[in-house]
């Protein structure tokens, strides 16, 4: 309707973690720079948080509220970037629910009895929101240390979470989730009930205490057909999102090897849609549409390489970002372990030099 032809004025970075640049973004609203952070920025590429975490198995450290608060607040420190991101594990609401999870120290999630039958479905525990108290506690100290900088609360889509599930740890074909899948077609839409009706209530309490916005990681998507992900995955996800009410919070979602399904991610019902490295940006807000920003697309192994590849490569993934209703610049996945910290600080500094309006 308008004719006025003057763009939008670059609004003065917000005091309001909710009407921050990384809000504002993954609505497609005009940002005063593009916000940037880092999926994995707390965690093990910081030396004050290996020597905090020295001494406390992992799973220990997600249920103490102090620790949560101080590791999560490391890397936004120390980086200068937009948003903090909780610190935590998509495997925490089985944890706290009662299944027998453990994260072995460089494999991963593991679990003594994987679910492999119909029974076992049937007999997993049910996460009571009661016992995430220690979670609101964590959410509330970090908001108020935050001041403006926003938080993003998260959780494992049930695909993900059901691949640690069944496989019993760590894998990379999936093949006995899938074969699960394939086999028993009602025990599997069960079992991402249960894992999306858990992810919802774990989401909801990051949300009811302060959280921003919300992030759902379906790392391993990609290991599906377009076919079987919209008919076996796509509503279980859609109903964590859907578990989120009238709460009025970004959605972002995330998957690696997610290419070929990046319209359906959108559907889902995500505002921002997370890329991996794979495809470049511009072709990703050709597949997601006008109606949903973009977060991404570092490759994480970029930081590993000296300082002029990563200036060129941070630079193409802005410009091909400006194509996106939205960008959100974040790795295409966690940062590796041997990532030089000062790389990362370099990225916020150089992504907010080049979009400063
Ligand atoms: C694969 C894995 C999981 N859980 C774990 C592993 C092995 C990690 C490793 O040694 O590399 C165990 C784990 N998870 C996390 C830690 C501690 C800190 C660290 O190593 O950096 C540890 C030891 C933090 C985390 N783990 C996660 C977060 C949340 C979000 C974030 O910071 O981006 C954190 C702080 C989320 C998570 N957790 C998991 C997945 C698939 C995801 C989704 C993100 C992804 O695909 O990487 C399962």
């Amino acid at each position: 309707m308008s004719s006025d032809p003057t763009p939008a004025p670059a609004p003065v970075p917000s005091t309001s973690p909710a009407e921050s640049d990384l809000v504002r973004a993954a609505r497609g609203l005009p940002v005063s720079r593009t916000p940037v952070w880092f999926m994995r920025q707390a965690g093990r590429s910081l030396p004050e948080y290996r020597s905090l975490r020295a001494g406390t198995v992992m799973l220990d450290a997600c249920q103490d509220p102090d620790m949560v608060t101080e590791i999560t607040l490391q890397p936004v420190r120390r980086h200068g970037v937009d948003a903090a991101i909780l610190f935590s594990d998509i495997v925490l609401p089985l944890v706290v629910a009662g299944m027998d999870v453990e994260i072995k120290p460089g494999i991963g999630p593991v679990i003594d009895k994987p679910v492999r039958s119909v029974a076992d479905v049937d007999a997993l525990p049910a996460l009571e929101p009661e016992a995430l108290g220690f979670l609101e506690t964590a959410v509330r100290q970090l908001v108020a240390e935050l001041g403006a900088t926003p938080l993003i609360g998260f959780a494992g889509a049930p695909f993900t979470l059901a691949t640690y599930l069944i496989e019993g740890g760590p894998s990379k074909e999936h093949a006995r989730t899938k074969a699960f899948m394939y086999a028993e077609p009602e025990a599997w839409s069960r079992l991402l009930d249960k894992l999306a009706v858990s992810a919802a209530i774990f989401l909801r309490a990051q949300v009811d205490a302060g959280a921003v916005a919300v992030q759902l990681f379906d790392s391993w998507a990609g290991v599906l057909s377009a076919a079987d992900y919209a008919e076996r995955v796509l509503p279980h996800s859609r109903a964590v999102f859907d578990g989120l009410g009238e709460r009025d919070v970004p959605r972002i979602h995330f998957g690696v090897g997610t290419g070929e399904l990046l319209p359906l991610i959108g559907d889902a019902g995500a505002d921002v849609v997370g890329v991996d490295w794979r495809i470049p940006l511009d072709e990703a807000a050709r597949r997601v549409g006008p109606n949903r920003s973009l977060q991404g697309n570092l490759d994480p192994a970029v930081l590993l390489a000296d300082r002029a590849t990563v200036d060129r490569e941070v630079r193409r993934v802005v410009e091909q970002g400006r194509t996106a209703r939205g960008h959100i610049f974040n790795l295409g996945h966690g940062v590796l372990p041997d990532t030089d910290p000062g790389a990362l600080t370099h990225v916020a500094e150089l992504v907010h030099e080049l979009t400063t309006r």
